[in-house]
């Protein structure tokens, strides 16, 4: 196991203007304002083409390759049925059965950088001042997670991925802690996903209760291959409806500038 979860070597934080200016040529940016205008508004964004179909497709056979090696656990959280593997961005499982995952985490580990891009392009005034500050402040993280919901009606009850008013929320280490999260970023890595599968994740609008929402009140996305979506992890409330087959995603939590080591 040691072995298979030795380190790429690769460090984000260097990595990820680097890594960006190199491909900017090449694929453009993902990002434009309408997207930070639609992450104010409604507290998250859809993205279709950060992620290519081939990228998302071989980190999902990794994903999968990760589940089937037992390296996925349930952390027997209330509200919660996935089986979860948190990772460093820094050593990512060594091994051609893993490889597929990296091109996937590097294009989410570049979104801080190109989010900023569109900050500096478009007039302040055009953006709402919260969002401008969030994604100054947003960095990438050191870690990401692989999550696996079963097909037997899995799913993750609504909730916020950055909570005050829940008691876990400064637990951890600095940088780990979900009151860290800025911004959440979700590549989804299912195949032939149709609407029979559940699975939805459920993105409610702002100020809206769950146990009080009717159907005007929340919007539903298929978790498709190569789909991510990004949020405001203290703002958006959302969750994950039953899926009915097993379903696989990427997350990175963007964290504050302040908690970059000196
Ligand atoms: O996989 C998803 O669509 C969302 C998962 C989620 O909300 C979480 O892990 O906090
Ligand atoms: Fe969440």
């Amino acid at each position: 196991m040691k072995a298979m979860l030795e380190g790429l070597e690769y460090a984000p934080e260097d990595n990820a203007a680097a890594t960006t200016a190199a491909t900017a040529e090449t694929v453009g940016y993902a990002f434009s304002s309408d997207h930070l205008r639609a992450l104010e508004r409604d507290g998250y964004v859809v993205v279709d083409d950060l992620i290519s179909q081939d990228v998302a497709r071989a980190a999902a056979a990794s994903a999968r390759a990760m589940y089937d090696r037992g390296v996925m656990q349930n952390l027997r959280q209330e509200g919660r049925d996935d089986d979860v593997a948190v990772l460093a961005t820094s050593s990512l499982p060594a091994g051609d059965e893993f490889a597929g995952l990296r091109p996937c985490v590097e294009a989410l580990l570049r979104v801080p950088d190109d989010l900023r891009r569109v900050v500096a392009r478009v007039d302040d005034d055009a953006l709402g001042a919260d969002v401008v500050s969030k994604v100054r402040a947003c960095r990438a993280p050191d870690r990401l997670m692989l999550a696996r919901y079963g097909s037997e009606s899995c799913r993750y009850v609504p909730h916020l991925d950055n909570d005050p008013s829940d008691d876990a929320n400064d637990a951890g280490s600095p940088g780990l802690r979900p009151s860290d999260r800025v911004f959440t970023l979700i590549a989804y890595l299912n195949p032939d996903w149709d609407a029979t599968r559940g699975g939805r994740f459920r993105a409610y609008r702002p100020g809206v209760a769950a146990d009080a929402a009717s159907p005007s009140d929340f919007v539903d996305i298929d978790p498709i291959l190569g789909r991510v979506v990004v949020f405001d992890a203290a703002k958006l409330l959302h969750e994950v409806r039953p899926s009915f087959h097993d379903r696989y995603a990427v997350t990175v939590w963007t964290r504050g500038a302040e908690l970059l080591p000196a």
